[in-house]
């Protein structure tokens, strides 16, 4: 490329798409109810990106290509999928007769079909979004099936917006990806890259023709410790941004990295002809003075403002950074870490905090207004004084506010041994958990929540407003709760549950309950397609001021004489889906959190609770993503789930629950938090990780999901004895739970009824074939 246009001086890597009101959820879920067609969905997918557009421009992203185009209907990694003709062959053709992957389709490989499992998800880098992982074999037929990322593109254009299109990169799409099912033993989806790199070519090249001057190629996994040598890594990143960089016609091409330091990986993309390359210059350190030589020519794209939390920016501390960037004689760009697409868009929405709580946080609106003004710092350092001086002042008053740190829970955490955080031997456990529970083989159970029906979501919004008063809000739950564990008795499960109808979110129900979070109203943030979380805010010591849930749980277990498990969320979850303070290690927060669960399980033993789960599904999501670190992670993590649980008797059975398929990468850490029961997710990933608990020898209690709770579909009896035979096979049957892969909450409950009943007839069917 000659003359290459400038990159903007203030930008975003990503920004939300589901919009201030999740306008996005709702055209979507009503797209696939069939109450709106298709021209609705994409006047409501249109209204979202273009109020996208006016709003970034409006916070002072002016400059042409400073507006990343990053609007998705679902997921992003699906958007390459079908851009780019990756449709497994096991769905059948999906393209329509013009050849393309349409929204169909699209939907299709989100939400699978009476046959077909839909795409497998997983955690997105150490985020809680999740993306849909590519199947990829040698019968993959790449070519672009899509022009959605053009017309998106074009609509803005139309609207006077020049964005700045965004597709995941090739190096991390194809190493994000796994072998088809098609594909022989030992198949590597990057062997590909060759003909994945001309379709990548092609879309460049339509874009340049529709006027596009930047792309954003993301590439996070280049960031991340890969089980690919790092010698095929450094090869396959200098082939496709040569090949990407020799295109005839193309935008000048940014290389995002986002989610940590680039190490290794910086000197490959500095050798490369891209115009930009973005650093994460906020969780990563500066790089070197001797690698910063390497990128010139180039402009730095800096990611000084964290999109990935929502504390206000430390202006001084950023600028120190830029001013390092600058002294190497670098072009400097200014934008966030990350996307903000893991942060609600605008603090000004949530009145009912504090004015002090407010003033430390930014959500995504204030990151642009962070950019803009570090992005102002870089041209005239000047400019920036007030700004900065105001941030550090903010900062400070912050450190010193109420309630951020209370000398009582912190003598409480100094004055912990190593007794704390230990239970009996498992084989005295298991002695007295037979005696005080009396279980079948293959016990069956569900992972906690039943479906959260229209009529509990409306009884806690009238609760919450005052319409129905807070004694005929407990009885309408107690009512469901009644419902759930005489369903559960007719279906003919051995360990119940009270189905958590009165929790809105497993996280933020105990952060409503706890003091030292707070929680907000708009605060949205897209979890998966349509699903979205809003996360609490944990910014000081944590206490509990009384019981949270025993009422609940000792009412349940008064309605049965089938055990009822007490429902706790794990300390390393709480902080996984909150919004965590910065102000300490992440070790600290969680013992804070573990004692006030200890507490919480120490109330429910003495209710009568002889089974507790305390589920820790986001354990493998915080785990870092370079390998030198995640020893020191799984040690603090590890150690606050024991906490939080050692001081249960022996004879109470600890239950925990993870909801992800990548079990063999944390097995050794699931093995320390030595729960008597784990449930696990399987039934996506078709049982694969039985392999991995055999080849571990894993001595406990075990529950590999039977029912992919993530899609509408109703598994027969036949899959689910099928499941449980592979089970079976690898795992001891003593061993073996027969639950789902998660939750039930999002499911509907004629769904949810049949699957159940499938399952336990499944149970029957293989107890019956042991001997
Ligand atoms: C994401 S894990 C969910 C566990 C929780 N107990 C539930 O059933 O909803
Ligand atoms: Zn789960």
């Amino acid at each position: 490329m000659s003359n290459t246009p400038a990159f903007p001086a203030a930008s975003l890597l990503g920004y939300p798409r589901i919009g201030r009101r999740r306008e996005l959820k709702k055209a979507v879920e009503a797209f696939w109810a069939g109450t709106i067609d298709e021209a609705a969905l994409d006047t409501a997918a249109q209204e979202i990106q273009l109020a996208t557009a006016r709003r970034l421009f409006d916070l002072g992203l002016t400059e042409a290509a400073a507006i990343p185009g990053t609007f998705s209907f679902y997921d992003q990694v699906l958007d390459a999928t079908t851009h780019i003709g990756a449709a497994p062959a096991r769905f059948g053709e999906l393209r329509n007769s013009a050849g393309e992957l349409d929204i169909n389709a699209y939907f299709t490989l989100a939400r699978g079909t009476v046959e077909q499992q839909p795409l497998e998800m997983t955690k997105w880098f150490d985020t809680n979004y999740h993306y849909l992982v590519p199947e990829i074999g040698p019968e993959t037929n790449f070519a672009v099936t899509s022009n959605r990322i053009v017309e998106q593109f074009e609509l803005a254009k139309a609207n006077g917006f020049t964005t700045r299109p965004y597709l995941v990169g090739p190096v991390t799409y194809l190493l994000l990806s796994k072998a088809s099912d098609d594909a022989p033993a030992g198949f590597s989806p990057l062997s590909r890259l060759e003909d994945v790199l001309p379709v990548y070519a092609e879309l460049l090249s339509r874009l340049a023709a529709a006027g596009a001057t930047w792309v954003q190629l993301d590439e996070p996994a280049l960031v991340a410790d890969q089980d690919v040598p790092v010698a095929e890594i450094e090869a396959a990143v200098a082939r496709s941004y040569e090949v990407l960089t020799s295109a005839a016609q193309r935008p000048a091409v940014l290389v995002s990295t986002p989610y940590g330091a680039l190490a290794e990986l910086l000197p490959t993309l500095a050798a490369t002809g891209v115009e930009a390359l973005h650093i994460d210059a906020f969780k990563g350190a500066v790089p070197s003075a001797e690698e910063l030589a390497l990128l010139a020519g180039k402009t730095v794209v800096a990611g000084v403002v964290d999109g990935h939390n929502i504390w206000r920016n430390d202006l001084a501390e950023s600028a120190a950074r830029l001013d390092a960037l600058k002294a190497a004689g670098l072009d400097v760009a200014v934008s966030t870490s990350t996307s903000t697409q893991h942060v609600p868009h605008d603090v000004d929405e949530e009145t009912q905090l504090s004015a002090e709580l407010r003033s430390w946080l930014a959500f995504a609106d204030q990151k642009v207004g962070e950019v803009v003004t570090l992005a102002a710092y870089v041209g005239d350092p000047a400019s920036a004084a007030g700004a900065i001086a105001e941030a550090s002042a903010v900062i400070a008053s912050r450190a010193a506010a109420a309630g951020v740190k209370r000398p009582e829970v912190r003598a409480r955490l100094a004055a912990l041994t190593t007794a704390d955080f230990n239970r009996s031997d498992y084989a005295v456990r298991e002695a007295a958990q037979e005696q005080s529970l009396h279980l079948p083989p293959l016990p069956t159970t569900t992972i906690g929540s039943f479906p959260q029906t229209s009529e509990i979501r409306g009884a806690r919004a009238r609760a919450n407003k005052g319409a129905i008063t807070g004694e005929a809000y407990t009885q309408l739950m107690k009512d469901e709760i009644k419902r759930v564990v005489d369903l559960q008795e007719e279906l003919g499960f051995d360990v119940l549950v009270h189905g958590e109808p009165e929790r809105n979110d497993m996280v933020q129900y105990f952060a409503e309950n706890l003091e030292g979070f707070d929680v907000t109203v708009h605060g949205w943030v897209q979890s998966y397609g349509s699903r979205c979380t809003r996360p609490s805010i944990l910014w000081g010591d944590v206490t509990r001021e009384q019981a949270i849930t025993v009422e609940w749980a000792a009412f349940a277990q008064s309605l049965t004489q089938k055990p009822m498990k007490g429902m706790l969320t794990g300390p390393v979850t709480i902080l996984a889906w909150s919004f965590v303070r910065d102000d300490q290690p992440l070790g600290e927060t969680a013992n804070q959190v573990a004692l006030a669960l200890r507490d919480e399980i120490a109330d429910l033993e003495a209710a009568g609770i002889k089974v507790i789960q305390v589920d820790e599904p986001a354990l493998r999501e915080l785990l870092p993503l370079r390998r030198a670190a995640q020893p020191a992670y799984l040690d603090w993590s590890v150690n606050s789930f024991r906490l939080a649980t050692a001081g249960a008797a022996d004879g109470t059975q600890v239950h925990t629950h993870l909801c992800y398929s990548e079990f063999g990468v944390v097995i050794d850490a699931i093995d320390g938090l030595d729960a008597d029961v784990t449930s696990i997710e399987a039934a996506r990933s078709r049982m694969e990780v039985v392999n991995d608990l055999e080849s571990h020898g894993f001595g406990r209690g075990v529950g590999p999901g039977v029912y992919d709770i993530h899609s509408p579909r109703v598994p027969g009896q036949a899959e689910v004895s099928e499941l449980l035979g592979k089970a079976v096979k690898h795992v001891p049957a003593r061993q073996l739970w027969v639950n789902p892969d998660c939750g039930l909450k999002t499911r509907g409950y004629a769904e949810t009824e049949e699957s159940l009943r499938n399952l336990v007839a499944a149970t029957k069917e293989v107890r019956a074939q042991l001997v």
